[in-house]
């Protein structure tokens, strides 16, 4: 069967280079200003083989970006107090300027009790309860990287968000729920859907922006799709698999995030984004890049 693609892809690899090069600049500067090189600090809990490879990749473009970083391994038969107790060091560690707790944490851990324990001034993956609220209300601080990322993307793209219908698959906390929240506030018409829903098809359909964050491979066929419709695929299954059945969406939509090279490479990207932008801000300098921060505001 031939396969026409009509689509245009969203090139989160090229977005999120552009990102890396300038966290990269104002890290130079950052370091010849203050002497300090910023430091992410990232924790991982159990031994997760997946879970280790994206903490590995994000410290391989923390090193090619000139940031620092540091990096505790505890294993999965850790409670959660000693849990607590690591992230509290770092919070207190002058430093450590941004913290990263790879989720998820295995089930016996208390993964939000693990985050609170984060110093929201460090909190550079947007995963804490005072950065989910500032999120929501449009004020400053750190969105959750995976959806920081997802509105740089539908903003380099230039799509229109205002009065829009935007359906959101997946109410994680640091996923699903808060990029509602942020399309929310950029004036979209929002409506969740997720494991309970009725009709997963017919309230997809109505989407002139979909947004896919349930974990679940190719659960999002092209006949869901709503022609013409902007199609972010956020999903991270084994094999580098989406959760939008990639072929028959493309031929639907008008934009589309390809799995890989799509919404990944824009979390780290937006994850070093803001440890420089911590750093800046715990240094006590201003950049003119880093001020500029990760969030649109108008
Ligand atoms: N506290 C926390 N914050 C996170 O931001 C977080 C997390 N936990 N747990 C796991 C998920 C997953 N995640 C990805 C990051 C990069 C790619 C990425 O760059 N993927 C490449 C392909 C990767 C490859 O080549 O293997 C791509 O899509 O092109 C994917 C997924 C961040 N997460």
């Amino acid at each position: 069967m031939p396969l026409t693609t009509t689509a245009r892809l969203m090139d989160g690899t090229a977005l999120a280079a552009e990102v890396l090069a300038t966290a990269a600049r104002d890290t130079t500067a950052l370091t010849e200003q203050t002497g300090v090189a910023p430091c992410l600090a990232t924790v991982l809990v159990g031994d997760d083989p997946g879970s280790a490879t994206y903490v590995k990749m994000k410290q391989n473009r923390c090193a090619k970006a000139g940031i620092r970083s540091r990096h505790v391994a505890l294993p999965a038969t850790v409670s959660t107090a000693e849990v607590v107790d690591a992230v509290g060091r770092l919070s207190a560690d002058p430093e450590v300027h941004g913290i990263l707790v790879q989720h998820p944490a295995p089930p016996a851990v208390d993964e939000r009790a693990v985050f609170e324990a984060i110093d929201p001034r460090k909190d550079v993956d947007g995963v804490t309860l005072h950065s989910y609220a500032a999120m929501s209300f449009g004020l400053e601080g750190f969105a959750s990287c995976t959806p920081g990322g997802i509105m740089r993307l539908l903003d380099a793209y230039e799509v229109e968000l205002a009065g829009r219908q935007a359906v959101v698959v997946g109410r994680s906390p640091i996923l699903g729920k808060p990029v509602g929240m942020l399309l929310l506030g950029r004036d979209a018409t929002v409506t969740y859907c997720h494991s309970r829903t009725r009709d997963l098809p017919e309230i997809t359909r109505t989407a002139d922006v979909l947004v896919a964050a349930v974990g679940r491979p190719e659960l999002l066929r092209g006949g869901w799709i709503k022609p013409g419709a902007v199609v972010i695929d956020a999903g991270y299954n084994p094999g580098n698999v989406g959760d939008v059945e990639f072929d028959s969406a493309a031929r639907r939509a008008s934009l589309i995030t390809p799995v890989p090279g799509g919404v990944g490479p824009m979390t780290i990207a937006v994850l070093l984004e803001q440890t420089v932008l911590a750093a800046t801000r715990q240094l006590g300098v201003a950049l003119a890049s880093a001020a500029a921060g990760s969030q649109s505001t108008d």
